[in-house]
């Protein structure tokens, strides 16, 4: 079975929320292993990628996964540096996803015109991201900042804003989150566990991509 290659349109950081139920957030080792890694969240129903800058081969993945595998939406994650917008945004990103949002990094991430996906973890920092005109936000460090119970508290005073939650999110509580009315999708590492990355098992990757692509509907 060939997937038809979708296109989807990114314009903003609530366009990333709307692509899959989970967007993977992914580390690699060589920009070599990140194409057929793509390829087999792609074959297993998910179209989205964050590849972060946590490894020193993050950027030239970016890169090859942006020119080589059609259909696939491709981020760049851990963005920590003005300096690293413009290497993500040279390399191909077509969204940029932050921890945190401190002002420089914020300035520039907004200035870059990439849809982003800019963390926050509190109440302030979420207004603060609102007051520069974001609505669409990662919610991090999910799980160790209040998870469910913190996000549905902020629905209350703040329905317009909507979240990724990630850190800490896994397979048993992920559709929980995606039950919130604030919530547009989860971010996790669980797809593309290290020893399945380092031994180049895509059917393993296919295979969780597959059962996190379902999350939303069963
Ligand atoms: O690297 C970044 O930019 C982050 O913000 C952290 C990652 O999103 C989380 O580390 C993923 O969390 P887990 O799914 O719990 O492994």
């Amino acid at each position: 079975m060939s997937p038809v290659a979708q296109h989807h349109e990114i314009r903003s950081g609530a366009d990333v929320l709307d692509v899959s139920p989970v967007i993977p957030v992914v580390v690699v080792e060589s920009a070599e292993q990140a194409v057929p890694l793509a390829q087999a969240l792609l074959r297993g129903g998910i179209p989205v990628i964050e590849i972060t800058l946590r490894s020193e081969a993050g950027l030239a993945a970016i890169e090859a996964v942006a020119n080589e595998v059609e259909g696939m939406v491709v981020g760049a994650g851990t963005v920590l540096t003005p300096e690293q917008v413009g290497q993500v945004r040279d390399a191909g990103a077509q969204f940029i996803v932050t921890p945190g949002s401190p002002p420089r990094l914020l300035e520039a991430a907004v200035g870059s015109g990439l849809p982003l996906l800019a963390g926050a973890g509190t109440l302030t920092e979420m207004l603060t991201l609102a007051e520069a005109g974001l609505t669409a936000m990662k919610f991090f460090p999910a799980e160790a900042s209040g998870g469910r119970a913190y996000l549905s508290s902020v629905a209350g005073p703040c329905p317009h804003l909507r979240f990724c939650p990630t850190g800490g999110v896994t397979p048993e509580n992920a559709r929980d989150y995606l039950a919130l009315p604030n919530v547009g999708c989860v971010g996790g590492s669980w797809l593309t566990p290290k020893d399945a990355v380092a031994q180049g098992d895509w059917a393993r990757i296919e295979s969780l991509a597959a059962q996190a692509a379902s999350l939303r509907s069963a």
